[in-house]
Formats: structure tokens, sequence, C-alpha cells
């Protein structure tokens, strides 16, 4: 009897000690829960001051272990600053859109516009530009390409006679402006004719109508990537919302669990009390028999409800877990293409499309920290200006791809025949920039002319007619008391020394 009753005591030690285990194992993984989702607050950083200062709060809760019911009103508060967030981009971009097409519409009143470019206008007014949502690294470019056109429209109204028509300069800047942009893959052929004509034809009329289809191009291809990071943030958002619901469901299922077991235990251990007692007070064994009997029957039934109770909790728990798990993979998955994504657009918004050079802004970015390193340190930095000789009469008589091709050749060549630490960026245009740190002007000249002549001794073909190009360069060195324009500038002067004195020279500015 004493061993049927010590069985049993060891038996609810054993479901007590299980049960220990199993609240220990869940605890672990609502921490490792806890870690992930802390990490994946990082994620949404940089995007607005209080929201950034909501997950901030968020993190730190987490990594006190506050528990479920203390997160919810801090989760409650940073999902409605995320909606809140979503619907102030939506307004900013809503008055963009306004003002972009007032303007537009005022622009459609002018008399004059040629009809193609009107009835253009007005689909990219009306459809195209309506659909995009402005990203901030996008509205400045945006921006440029919609202050050219409208240089272009005035330029319009100006000219009084035929002749005057043509405008070169205009022309420059757009192809400028064009080569700045990084279009996706699928629309370079496209690309490539509109700089093609930008390049054949300078006609104020032409030039507008080239102008309507970069910025058409342009705007398709910011509606895609808004539309990417857009379904991004709302799937982060559901997934979030998610998570928080499994945890707070697993959270409160466990606590009736652990109700309903408490109570089990509490009825299992007054059953033995009962039955210590009863055995001590039976005056008969048959009495002690009856008794006895009736309560193991009574303990037996409690403890396979109570091992039944604790499968279900532990097959329960396994499965939101499992649910909860795979859908950590997914946001992880999601998280890290979108990162990716992120970093190749920010990577890409430094080069140049056509050369795959650091372009104008990289280089702006680079020479403000050269400067800053001169200015604190005055180490030797040497600045050149490199220009294509006579291209324009490439794209003349060999074609405009004619054209890319070589700038692309030279592009390849100038990078290779440079030092390691020297930056090299496409200006624009035809034109290089090299920084050379830790070079005074004197030993640049060496390195600089073998540059010159390796241009020089690339064997062009165009048209089976073999071609040679070249190549003239101006440079200088910061010295005390400069600013980033006035080293420039001589660098400028120095180029234009090189190209009036014959061209395929390097002049040195001290
Ligand atoms: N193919 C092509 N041509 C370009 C590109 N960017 C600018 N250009 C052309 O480069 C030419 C530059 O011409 P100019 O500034 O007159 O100079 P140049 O003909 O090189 O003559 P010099 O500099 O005086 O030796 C213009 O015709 C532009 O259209 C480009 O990305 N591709």
């Amino acid at each position: 009897m004493t061993d049927k009753t010590a069985r049993l005591e060891k038996k609810l030690s054993q479901a007590i000690e299980a049960r220990k285990a199993l609240e220990e194992a869940r605890k672990q993984q609502v921490d490792t829960l806890s870690e992930f989702a802390a990490k994946l607050t990082l994620g949404c950083k940089g995007q607005d001051v209080s929201l950034d200062n909501l997950l901030a709060k968020y993190r730190s809760a987490l990594a006190k272990g506050m528990d479920f019911e203390h997160l919810a009103p801090l989760i409650e508060n940073t999902s409605a600053q995320l909606k809140q967030l979503d619907s102030t981009n939506s307004a900013n971009q809503r008055d963009l859109v306004t003002h972009i097409q007032s303007a537009g519409k005022q622009l459609q009143k002018l008399r004059g516009v040629p009809e193609n470019t009107r009835r253009k206008l007005r689909h990219l007014l009306d459809h195209e530009l309506g659909d995009i949502d402005a990203i901030p690294e996008f509205v400045p470019l945006l921006d440029k390409l919609l202050q050219f056109y409208l240089q272009v429209f005035d330029a319009k109204y100006e000219i009084d006679s035929e002749a005057q028509q043509n405008d070169p300069e205009l022309a420059t800047e757009l192809l400028g402006l064009t080569n700045e942009l990084v279009f996706e893959d699928d629309v370079a052929d496209e690309v490539t004719a509109i700089k093609h004509s930008i390049s054949t034809d300078s006609s104020i009329d032409s030039l507008l109508g080239n102008a309507i289809a970069v910025i058409r191009i342009f705007a398709k291809s910011i509606a895609r990537e808004r539309q990417s990071a857009q379904g991004f943030l709302v799937s982060l958002n559901q997934t979030l919302e998610e998570l928080h619901k499994s945890i707070v469901d697993t959270t409160s299922h466990s606590k009736s669990i652990n109700k309903e077991l408490n109570a089990l235990n509490e009825r299992i251990e007054a059953k033995i009390k009962r039955l210590t007692e009863n055995t001590q007070k039976a005056s008969s064994i048959s009495e002690l028999k009856g008794l006895v009997d009736d309560e193991l029957a009574q303990i037996s039934k409690d403890l396979v409800e109570r091992e039944n109770i604790e499968r279900r909790d532990k097959e329960a728990l396994l499965e939101s877990f499992d649910t909860i798990n795979s859908r950590i993979n997914v946001l992880e998955n999601k998280v890290n293409t979108y990162k990716k994504r992120l970093n190749e657009q920010r990577f890409k918004s430094l080069l140049d499309g056509l050369t795959k050079l650091p372009n104008r802004s990289a280089f702006d970015d680079r020479y403000s920290q050269e400067f800053h390193l001169f200015e604190i340190q005055g180490n030797d930095v040497t600045l050149v200006v490199v220009d294509v000789d006579h291209f324009k009469s490439i794209n003349d008589k060999y074609g405009h791809s004619a054209g890319d091709k070589t700038l692309q050749v030279i592009a390849r060549a100038l990078k290779k025949s440079i030092r390691k630490s020297d930056f090299i960026a496409r200006y624009g245009g035809e034109e290089f920039v090299i920084l050379m740190p830790g070079m005074p002007i004197e030993a640049a000249y060496a390195p600089l002319e073998k540059i010159r002549a390796t241009v020089k001794s690339i064997p062009f073909r165009f048209k089976d007619k073999e071609v040679r190009i070249t190549i003239s360069l101006g440079a200088t060195q910061l010295k005390e008391g400069d600013s980033k324009l006035t080293a420039f500038d001589r660098a400028d002067e120095a180029l234009y020394e090189a190209k009036n004195s014959g061209r395929d020279k390097l002049c040195l500015r001290e």
C-alpha cells in the first residue's frame, strides 16, 4: 500500500519535473524569439525619428526581458506609428504629384508647343507621374529633370529666328543628366536611342520630346522601385502583427493550461493526503481495500488526465513554435533580399551607367573627403581632369554607339593605369577626373604622361578604319588657401591650355 502511494508520489514528482523542463524549453524559445524580434526592428531603423524612438524602447524592453503583456502597448504604438508614417509618405507624395501636375497644366496652356510633344506631355502628367511614389533619393534627380524641361521650354519662347532653333549646350546638359541616371537593363536600348537622338539633334523641339521621354522612363523605374519597397513594408508589418499574435496566443494558452494543471495538481495532492489519512484510520482490511481501491482509481484517472493535458500543451506549443519559426524564416529572407536590393541601389546610384566608373556624385563625396584630409594634414593631393579630344566628331562620323563604346574602352584603360589608392570618376560626357592622394604634382607627371600615351596607343577600329583617339589632361596640386572650387578651376585651366596647345597633351598648373 505504502509502495503504491510512493509510486504515485514518484510519478507525480516526475510529472512536475517534466513540466519544469517544458517550461524551461519554452522560456529559451521565447528568449530566442525576443532577440530575433529586436534584431528585426533594426531593419526598420532610419525611416522616421519617432518610429526609431519607439523601436529603441521596444528593443530595450525586450533586452530587459519584459513580458508580453507589458510589451503589447509598445507594439500597438509602434504599429500605429508605422501606419501613420505610411500615410504621411502618401500625403507627401500626393502633394508632389499635385505640384507637378499643376505646373504641367500651366505648361500645356502655353501656345506653340508642337502637337506631338503636347500629347506626350499630357500622357506623362496624367498617367506616368501620377503612378510614382517619391523615394527620397530620386527626388533631386526628378527635380533636375523637370527644371531642365522648364529651361528648354523657356528657351523655346526666347528664340526668334529659325537659325537659333538648335541649342547644343542644352543638348549636352540633357545628355549629362541622362548619364547621371542609372536605368534597369530592360530599358537600356530605349535609353541608348534617346541618347543618340539627343546627340544628333539639338533642336529645341527634339530636346523637349527627349526630356519627356527620359522623365517617363525614370518615373516608371521609380514607381517600380517604390512598389517593391511598399510591398516589402506591408508584408513586414503583416508578419510582425502575425508574430505578435502567435506569441500572445501561446502565452495565454500556456496561462490557461497552467491554471488547469495547478487545479489538477491540488486535487491529486488532496487525494493522496486523504488516502494516507484513511489508511491510518481504517479498522479492517476489507474497509481499507475498498477505500484504497476507490482513491487509487480516482488518482490514476487524474494522472492520465494530467498526462493528456501536458501532451496536448506540448503539441500545441510545438505547433505554434513551428508556425512562428516559419514566419520568422520567411521574414528573414524578405529582409535579406530587400537589404541586398537597397545596397545594390545605393551602390548603383554612385556608379555611372555607361562606364561603370564612379559618377559625379561619387566624385563630389570623395573630393570633399580628400579635401578635408588635405586641410587637416596638408598631404600632397594631385587633381587631374581628363577630356577626350574631338569626341563629337567620333559621334558624328561613326555614330553614337561607337562613341559610347569608345568611352567604355577609355574608361577601362584609365582605371587600369592608375594606382589602387587613386580615385577615378566619370565627371560627365567625355570628361573624367582623377584624384591622386599622396602624390605631389612633379611625381604625377610621369604616370600621367604614360596614361596619355596608353590611350593614344589603343587600336580603335570603326567602319573598318583604324582610328586614333587621344586625350588631353590638366593637373594641379591642392595648395594652402585653396577651396575645392579654386583647385578644380585650376585643373580645368590646365586642361584648357592642353586643348589650346594642340590637344593630346598633359599640362600642369602649380
Ligand atoms: N556617345 C556619347 N557621346 C556623348 C556622351 N556624353 C557626351 N557626349 C558627346 O560628347 C561630345 C562632346 O563634344 P565637345 O564638348 O564639343 O568636345 P569635343 O568634340 O570632345 O572637342 P574637344 O573637347 O574640344 O577636343 C558632344 O557631342 C556630346 O554629345 C555619351 O554618353 N555618349
